[in-house]
């Protein structure tokens, strides 16, 4: 691990940013007392009660986030038994002092063992290119813990602290909107939230995520229903948040759809290519199916588009052999046709088509229906490849990713890097910490690498604490430079485990392919490995290239 005191600034940030915290903390009780005490002399007194409910509602949306875990949820407790009498309009059974009393005991026993388990960085730099999040939180200590610490995976945060603000900027640009669901002062929160957002974000075309309150099902619906790609109820995991963050961002980036065309009108095949490459779709076009069944391997297709009726063949017979090749019985296919005949359509479905598109093909339901269907192969792939922990790709993905990419290059000249990764003293972490902040070290990677590099990148989880990286079309220095700089912002991240903060660091073994060209994927491999290990025995911390070492 390296020396949490080699991040001071950030040491000396966290620890403002708390005793700040502490501060409002201690002013929000003597709040929290002066309004319980009016309560006691006046039970009539509602306005009081719902200022109770208002300190409550904030203890329990912050409290957490900063470490006061217990605190947060006793606050829930006694906020949601709270709604329950302004419900009645009648203070039956009244918050005692006993609360508050109750309430500040937990406080000083979260103090005392603070066991935060999160994440905070040192990185302040703002770097250009860098996704933008713009953030609307009311609270602004929360905002500012949330802004820290999203800044480490490498983005830059704008705040408001208002809605109201948000919609005085002229540019509507940003990557993703993370919102408070409740973070306005605008009348319409009260009486019709949904609406209200709705009318705010309809000039935005990002994602918009809402964070709030309470983690319930009406919460979420709400969330829903006012354009969110989805909800997280405070206290915020932001390890979970700045991971999901990555992947809907991604998207920016990502791969065009692999659509093949097996049509035998050409026209009509060059006119769908046109209109799903006008979509942003890589679209190959095939008029026979040998040529087609040659090319499988190098498109990778994600979706077939299949003429029902070929020269010497049927579509449904093509369907029907793919069917039969592992590699591609998962592989969405829509028949094209103006085929009447439902029984034939039917037959034709029984053997392995997915749907079918009427000719004449109408062009925007062609390509939402490309799109999705897509997706949902994405979808599919992502969990039978994906490792849940980092969202990379499992052991034996990687190296099929890795052998994918050898083949391709002794077809066609390409140079790769393959990279392997290792969290340096990582045992140490998890014999301190425990196995669940390990694990949070893990994720971290994972996101970490997900920002950081292309879509075509092959990022995997090889095992444990190690990782491999086939980066494509790439150098060896600047394979080398790319990973030196994620070896620092990994190392700039500050966790905490038990109330320490830590931080680690990364060892890294890089091997160019074009250094040895008579190496096999697995040689490569060994020798990016062999490299890592040579990193690790030469103190760690750092990134030695095979070539340097290797060459025989
Ligand atoms: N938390 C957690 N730990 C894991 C996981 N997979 C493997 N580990 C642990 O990772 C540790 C790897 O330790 P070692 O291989 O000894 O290496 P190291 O301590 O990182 O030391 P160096 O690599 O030499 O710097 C072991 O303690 C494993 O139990 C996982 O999914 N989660």
């Amino acid at each position: 691990m390296a020396d949490p005191t080699s991040s001071q600034a950030f040491a000396q940030r966290l620890k403002a940013l708390s005793e700040a915290y502490s501060k409002r903390l201690d002013a929000d009780f003597e709040r929290l007392q002066a309004l319980v005490e009016q309560v006691v002399e006046d039970p009539s007194r509602l306005d009081s009660l719902h200022q109770i409910h208002a300190v409550l509602h904030s203890l329990a949306g912050s409290a957490g986030t900063f470490g006061f875990e217990r605190l947060g949820r006793q606050a829930r407790e006694y906020e949601r038994q709270i709604n329950g009498l302004l419900k009645q309009e009648s203070i039956q059974s009244l918050p005692t002092r006993e609360w508050v009393a109750q309430l500040q005991d937990t406080l000083e026993a979260d103090k005392r063992q603070k066991a935060v388990v999160g994440l905070e960085t040192s990185r302040q730099d703002d770097v250009d290119g860098e996704p933008a999040i713009w953030l609307v939180e009311r609270d602004p200590m929360l905002a500012e813990y949330m802004a820290q610490q999203l800044h480490s995976f490498g983005f830059q945060v704008r705040h408001f602290s208002d809605a109201q603000d948000l919609a005085e900027v002229d540019d509507a640009s940003p990557d993703l909107l993370l919102i408070d669901h409740r973070g306005t002062r605008h009348a319409a929160i009260k009486t019709n939230p949904v609406d209200f957002w709705l009318s705010q974000l309809s000039r935005y075309s990002c994602p918009v995520l809402f964070t709030g309150s309470e983690e319930s099902f009406t919460a979420r619906l709400q969330a829903l229903r006012s354009g969110g790609q989805n909800y997280f109820a405070k206290p915020l995991d932001m390890i979970k948040l700045a991971s999901h963050i990555a992947q809907l961002i991604k998207t920016k980036d990502s791969q065009p759809e692999r659509v093949i065309i097996v049509e035998d009108d050409v026209e009509l095949s060059q006119h769908l290519a046109c209109v799903l490459e006008a979509a942003g779709m890589q679209v190959n076009v095939f008029d026979h199916p040998e040529a087609f069944f040659d090319a499988l391997n190098d498109i990778n297709p994600e979706l077939i588009l299949m003429d029902l009726w070929l020269p010497g063949i049927t579509g449904a017979e093509i369907a029907a052999l793919l069917g039969q090749m592992e590699r591609w019985s998962q592989l969405p296919i829509v028949y094209l046709s103006a085929e009447p005949d439902a029984e034939l359509r039917g037959q034709a479905l029984l053997k392995g088509g997915d749907a079918f598109l009427e000719k004449p093909i109408d062009t925007d339901l062609l390509v939402s229906l490309c799109r999705s269907r897509v997706v949902r192969l994405r979808r599919l792939e992502q969990t039978k490849t994906r490792d849940a922990l980092t969202g990379l790709l499992k052991h034996a993905s990687i190296k099929g990713a890795l052998q994918d990419q050898w083949q391709l290059a002794q077809r066609k000249p390409q140079g790769f890097c393959v990279v392997m990764l290792d969290i340096d003293h990582f045992k140490a972490v998890n014999d301190t910490y425990g196995h669940a902040v390990g694990d949070l070290v893990i994720a971290a990677v994972g996101t970490l690498l997900r920002q950081r590099f292309r879509s075509t990148d092959k990022l995997g989880r090889y095992g444990g604490e190690e990782f491999t990286l086939v980066l494509i079309d790439c150098t060896a220095d600047h394979a080398v430079s790319m990973v030196n700089s994620l070896r620092e912002d990994f190392s700039a991240i500050q966790f905490t485990g038990g109330g320490e903060p830590f931080a680690c660091t990364l060892s890294a073994g890089v091997v160019d392919n074009q250094d040895f060209p008579d190496d096999t994927a697995e040689s490569l491999l060994n020798r990016a490995d062999q490299a890592l290990y040579q990193a690790k025995n030469s103190g760690r911390n750092r990134t030695c290239l095979a070539s340097e070492t290797q060459r025989e």
